[in-house]
């Protein structure tokens, strides 16, 4: 859209809409025509390859030139808003303001911006996932990663020093945040390609963050004083933050571009949690991608992952509970002991169990409907489903106070259900449930609106009531009133008897036999009727309004309970699923060990034709590291994901798929397994590899759990086992982590002669009928070989191929002998 220049030649309406757009310029402009919503040049183009739709051309810009134009029918916008949005872009939606009038331009204005972190409609959510808006400010001495989850009003805050874009991804996955604000600083835009595998990511100017010319004041100090009003802040960590660029610059951008986009979630953001990453259990990117922990690798969906797995919640509030503490487990062992309790507690009080989660699933989505309400974008149709919700909680009040619950978490969250049986009160007495008269209000709670209903509803027999009356006072009996459209209501008296009307009758009309006349109360009456419509629409918002006012007195109330609520559900959740899979609870003896009996992988034993064959684990002082050899396809990947999926199932607070585990509290797990490259980083196969290993071998310490599998192979054999067996004796030398090595290097087996505490185990198989048969048991001891050929085998490769294959690899054996390689 280039020029403005000849203004003169444009049509009224694209004058209007190049006004809207000036001060839009970075959103696609959807704008009302009519039925439809328009997308005009650039916007249209994008739109069209976007939405599918049909780009045409209408009219001429100020210069002449044909204008592109894609629309989409007003009726389905929210479909294709949510497209647009999904696919990163910022939307405007300009509506109509007025009922179009010929000859005059209506009048139109922007009705809602929505960019990716900022929608709290719920029809543009996932259900299933809270949705966060992540600001990141960069600095030399540190980085600030702030992250709003609107709908709850809720704000993370965290500083991390590490500059590698490993540690900050980390961090960032953990709220797989829907749009990532960043300033347009040079450190901060180095890390846009990393940010843009995940996450949608805008760039908001930061010269003009010191320099609002608009106001005296600048954005720095605006949301200096927004963040002092917002929050108590009686919390030691913020002060060290204060003082850093980085914080108050990341204030003022995440400030800035909410207030711009969303103004009204910014003031609601009422919670603040300044926290440390070491606060959680930390999973690094790798981790969290190659444990399938909330995505799976396949198409990104949560299908055949570890959240699949533990979700049985039976609200979307109780899911997305269950994704926090996922991608959030615990490090404070009196934390993941009290969920533990709860867990085990509900597993064994089934009846109990089963009443709340009658109560919970009748309750459904109220953390959303409270959201709605704290944002004012509740509808009567979210108030409805608030009174419906309130209804079950003084059962679930009664039934966790009814209990003896000899559990200290159920009991908090008992406590913090209150009762809330006035607002409940108020909503069932005034609240219009019937969706069928399109009513706010309920008959009998407002004497005005049940007077105004009335006339409306017994319009007509008012009127007829009127008629009798007259008809008595006069003793006219053919005195009529009838309506007329030019005129209204009039008295109708025919000329004979004219001489019995009334004195305070006035005359309307003369008809050739009768003559119209009409009263004052008449007048009333037909004012009021007329009136009424329009009346009770009025008075029914401004009661409606009085009602949400009241509503909103108990939000923080209503947060709580909701957040009470979901928790509830989620732990539900898990005792549900360790009830079903007949899982054990984890037990944490202080011992810096790892002993798992009869492990299982939680989520491939489901997928498995034939039974998952279990395996045990033990990581202690006496076996710090691990290495496995196994043939292809042995279950060598499963068994590593495994054991590192049954510690981070316990520290989220969840029994464990093993028959018994005890377990050490990890400070971080790291995986570095299979083949991932990022050719859009301009990164190979073997970089990545050797990025992940990197980061271990920089930041795992003696608390946390390594696992590795077939480091090195990306590389030629040589290269490739000697940085596997330099990375192993760092891990052991140096860090003291418990590791589990995976390889097909049998090389390195030797390496159990030099270090006592490195040992020895193989994923075992035999032979049948000439045939490998995988058997998919860790023992201890060296695999006879990788079975390569075998595999290859099972695979159908040609046989010509596979004999030709045997004939090489006996060769290289011989030589190897010869050469005493091995
Ligand atoms: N414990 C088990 N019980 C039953 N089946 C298993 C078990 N472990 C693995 N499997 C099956 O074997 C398949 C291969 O396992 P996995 O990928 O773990 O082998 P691998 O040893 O890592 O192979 P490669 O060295 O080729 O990567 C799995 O997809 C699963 O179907």
């Amino acid at each position: 859209m280039d020029s403005n220049k000849n203004k003169n030649n444009l049509t009224p309406l694209m004058k209007q809409y190049y006004d809207i757009k000036n001060e839009h310029p970075d959103t696609l402009l959807l704008f009302q025509v009519g039925d439809f919503y328009e997308l005009f040049f650039e916007d249209a183009i994008k739109a069209s390859s976007n939405l599918g739709l049909a780009l045409t051309h209408r009219g001429t810009d100020a210069n002449g030139h044909p204008i592109p134009l894609c629309g989409v029918p007003t009726h389905v916008l929210d479909h294709y808003l949510i497209k647009l949005v999904k696919a990163g872009f910022k939307v405007a939606v300009c509506d109509q303001l007025e009922t179009p009038k010929a000859g005059k331009i209506v009048k139109r204005g922007i009705t809602q911006v929505l960019t990716p972190g900022t929608l709290t409609d719920l029809k543009l959510l996932d259900e299933k996932s809270a949705s966060y808006l992540c600001t990141f400010f960069p600095t030399i001495e540190n980085n600030i990663l702030i992250f709003a989850e609107l709908l709850t009003g809720q704000l993370f805050i965290t500083s991390i020093e590490d500059n590698t874009s490993k540690s900050i991804e980390s961090e960032i996955l953990r709220f797989m945040p829907d749009e990532i604000v960043i300033p347009d600083t040079k450190e901060a835009k180095k890390y846009i390609s990393t940010f843009k595998q995940f996450s949608n990511v805008t760039v908001e100017s930061f010269d003009i963050l010191t320099n609002n010319f608009d106001t005296k004041t600048t954005i720095l100090q605006e949301s200096k004083i927004w963040f002092k009003e917002q929050f108590d802040q009686e919390n030691n960590n913020i002060d060290n933050l204060k003082n850093t660029d980085a914080f108050n610059y990341g204030l003022a951008t995440f400030y800035k571009f909410l207030k711009r986009n969303n103004e009204k979630a910014l003031n609601q953001i009422k919670t603040l949690s300044i926290y440390n990453q070491e606060d959680f259990l930390i999973l690094d990117a790798a981790t969290q991608k190659n444990l399938e922990l909330i995505k799976n690798s396949k198409d990104g969906s949560s299908k055949n992952t570890l959240f699949s797995v533990l979700d049985q919640a039976v609200t979307p509030m109780g899911s997305r509970t269950i994704k926090k503490w996922i991608t959030r487990p615990l490090i404070k062992k009196d934390l993941i002991e009290k969920r533990l309790d709860s867990v085990e507690f509900l597993t064994q009080n089934i009846i109990f169990k089963e009443n709340i989660i009658k109560y919970i699933q009748k309750i459904g989505d109220i953390e959303r409907t409270i959201g709605r309400i704290a944002l004012s974008r509740a509808q009567l149709h979210d108030y409805i489903l608030l009174a419906q919700a309130l209804e079950f909680v003084p059962l679930i009040k009664q039934e966790l106070s009814t209990h003896a619950i000899d559990n200290k978490l159920l009991s908090a969250i008992g406590s913090k259900i209150s009762d809330f049986s006035q607002i409940h009160n108020l909503l069932l007495d005034s609240i219009n449930t019937d969706t069928t008269t399109q009513r706010l209000i309920k008959k009998g709670f407002n004497q005005e609106i049940d007077r105004l209903r009335n006339l409306i509803e017994h319009g007509a027999q008012e009127i007829f009531k009127l008629e009798k009356k007259e008809q008595e006072r006069t003793g006219i009996n053919s005195l009529k009133i009838r309506y007329n459209g030019a005129y209204g209501y009039s008295i109708e008296v025919t000329k004979a008897n004219l001489n019995s009307i009334p004195n305070d009758y006035i005359r309307t009309q003369t008809l050739t036999n009768k003559e119209r006349f009409t009263t004052q109360e008449l007048k009333d009456l037909e004012y009021d009727i007329s009136r009424a419509n329009n009346d009770i629409e009025e008075i029914e918002k401004e009661v409606f309004a009085q009602i949400k006012r009241e509503v909103e007195k108990y939000l923080n109330h209503l947060k709580k309970l909701s957040y009470s609520l979901s928790y509830l559900d989620a732990l539900i959740s898990l005792s549900q699923v360790a009830y079903n899979n007949n899982y054990s609870r984890p037990e944490f003896n202080g011992q810096k060990e790892i002993v798992i009996e009869n492990g299982r992988h939680p989520v491939i034993e489901f997928n498995l034709k034939e039974k998952f064959i279990p395996n045990s684990t033990t990581l202690n002082q006496e076996q710090t590291l691990w290495i496995i050899t196994g043939p292809n396809m042995g279950g060598k990947s499963t068994y590593l994901r495994q054991v590192a999926l049954v510690c981070i199932m316990a520290q989220i607070g969840s029994f464990v798929p093993a028959k018994n585990a005890n377990l050490f509290i990890l400070d971080r797990v790291f995986t570095r397994i299979g083949a991932s490259d990022n050719l859009s980083e301009g990164k190979s196969t073997f970089l990545v590899e050797m990025e992940e290993t990197a980061l271990i071998c920089n930041q795992a310490t003696e608390n946390s759990l390594v696992i590795l599998d077939e480091v090195g192979r990306g590389t030629s054999t040589f290269d490739g086992l000697a940085i596997a067996q330099a990375v192993i004796e760092h891990i052991y030398n140096n860090i003291k982590a418990r590791c589990l090595f995976a390889t097909h290097y049998h090389e390195l087996t030797e390496l159990n002669k030099k270090f006592k505490d490195i040992v020895l185990y193989h994923a075992a198989s035999t032979k049948s009928e000439g045939s490998i048969v995988l058997l998919h048991k860790i023992l201890p001891g060296i695999a006879e070989s990788s079975f390569g050929l075998e595999v290859a085998k099972l695979a159908q490769l040609p046989k010509g191929l596979i004999n030709r294959a045997q004939e090489i690899l006996d060769n290289l054996n011989n030589k190897n002998i010869k050469d005493n390689i091995y």
